[in-house]
């Protein structure tokens, strides 16, 4: 059996729906189809679930919501007037997002996550619609019925253990099955989402759940490519990559595949097919447990900005224990979660993302190290970019680190700093962000260009 989940990109429109419903039905192992809300139809469209959260935001602050409204109404109609649907169910659609509407706002933020998740229910069930009408025998899945449940971290809930066997059950379900993405309930019955882009999340869950012999994740594109493929024009496609390769590559960046979704499919073995629904034919990419070491140490190079380095520096810090745990609880005690730690003798970085700063809490936090571990030093810059190149093979393999530092200083790029992780599979370079997409360029062209991956 076969989990398959397809994204927005692959559902924004009716000519979409047909594709993916085609899909589904070449394969009879395709049971559960787990599906996100309409996403962009051209570069400059909106998301259904961006609309979604500008609509609630308008509704709390006593705002007029109803062009929205009427925006998000309209794109599902036209969806389902181009699939033929019968006018009774889009009559449907306006009252079941009426009804998201009429609930209690007294706890905004459980009102927009109910909101935000109604984007993928309805399409879910407005998909199940449209292979009835098909006649073929498909169900709306209710997550709640289903036993998804979630921790109680709005935006960013986590799946919960028991949800796994609950799940199960869903292989002995008649029919193909439309589950919607994005969301789960917490034990009180309440609506939580996982954090954007977490219907990879669902069905990475799903396919643990029923045990599937594969997840099959449908998107826009051809494959993983080596490197985003808006920095890199046409780059070179990756058939084969591991979970820990994967995992480190989505973290860094690779949009295509949410960072969180391949625990739950790797901790049952499964393998994720990445497949692009409007070329199902092309052979996409498999991220597995193990792959063959064929073409060089980098399978990929990542990068993201919108970071910044928290500097500290003091003589004899490496003799000082305890150092590095009070530095760290400075930042715990301001809420702040980081993201590296490269370290030196008498010195110490800490990376974050700098959307959890201001520079009154920047302020606050340079005199709180100062003064409490009387630092010499303590600097905080922004504006960087992290460069991740990522292989199983710079484990074995001698100079990757020179390579890298070469192809950037011939590109002249200073290096802000550099950290291999401890699994080895992955070396980050951080560079000013207008140096970004140079970065990439240049690595790209030392480690791919030439080499068959
Ligand atoms: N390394 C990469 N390989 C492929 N696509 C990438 C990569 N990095 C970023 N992307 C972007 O990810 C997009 C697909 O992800 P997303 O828009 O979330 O799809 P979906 O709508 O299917 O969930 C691609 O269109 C591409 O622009
Ligand atoms: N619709 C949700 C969840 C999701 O996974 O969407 P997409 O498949 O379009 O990335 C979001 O925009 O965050």
């Amino acid at each position: 059996m076969k989990v398959v989940k397809f994204g927005g990109s692959s559902l924004s429109t009716g000519e979409q729906v047909k594709k993916v419903v085609d899909i589904v039905l070449s394969d009879p192992e395709r049971k559960i189809v787990v599906v996100s809300a309409p996403g962009k139809r051209h570069p400059s469209d909106e998301k259904i679930t961006d609309l979604l959260i500008a609509c609630g935001k308008k509704i709390l602050e006593h705002d007029s919501e109803t062009e929205i409204l009427n925006e998000v109404i309209q794109r599902y109609i036209l969806i389902a007037n181009e699939l033929g649907l019968h006018e009774s169910f889009t009559a449907e659609i306006r009252n079941s997002f009426l009804q998201v509407l009429q609930k209690d706002k007294s706890d905004s933020v459980m009102f927009l996550e109910a909101l935000k998740a109604s984007g993928e229910d309805t399409n879910a069930k407005l998909i199940a619609n449209y292979f009835q009408l098909r006649g073929i025998e498909a169900h709306y899945i209710n997550p709640k019925d289903a036993g998804l449940l979630v921790s109680n971290e709005p935006g960013n809930a986590q799946v919960l253990p028991e949800s796994y066997h609950r799940l199960a059950d869903l292989s002995s379900h008649s029919g193909i099955l439309i589950f919607p993405g994005f969301f789960g309930y917490n034990e009180q019955g309440e609506i939580l989402t996982f954090s954007r882009s977490g219907s990879d999340i669902t069905g990475s869950i799903l396919a643990n759940g029923v045990g599937a012999s594969v997840y099959e994740n449908f998107t826009d594109v051809d494959a993983v490519y080596s490197v985003n493929p808006s920095i890199i024009n046409q780059p070179k496609e990756i058939r084969e990559v591991t979970y820990r390769e994967m995992r480190e590559l989505s973290y860094a960046g690779f949009s295509v595949f949410h960072e969180e979704a391949l625990i739950p499919a790797y901790r049952a073995g499964i393998p994720v097919h990445v497949k692009n629904t409007n070329n199902p034919f092309a052979p996409g990419t498999r991220i597995v447990n193990e792959r063959e070491q064929r073409n060089g140490p980098v399978v990929g190079i990542a990068s993201d900005t919108g970071f910044c380095s928290i500097y500290v520096s003091k003589y004899l810090m490496n003799r000082e224990v305890g150092f590095g745990r009070k530095l760290l609880q400075i930042l715990e005690s301001f809420g702040l979660s980081y993201e590296h730690s490269p370290s030196g003798i008498d010195d110490i970085s800490i990376i974050l993302r700098e959307n959890q700063l201001n520079s009154e809490i920047e302020k606050q936090i340079i005199n709180y190290i100062k003064e409490e571990l009387h630092a010499d030093e303590v600097k905080v810059e922004h504006g960087l970019a992290l460069i991740m190149i990522v292989g199983e093979g710079m484990r074995q393999n001698v100079g990757t680190t020179a390579r890298a530092s070469k192809a950037l200083a011939h590109a002249g790029i200073n290096i802000e700093m550099i950290n291999q992780g401890s699994s080895e599979v992955s070396m980050m370079f951080g560079v000013k962000e207008v140096n970004e997409r140079k970065a990439v360029e240049a690595l790209y062209q030392e480690f791919f260009v030439g080499v068959l991956v």
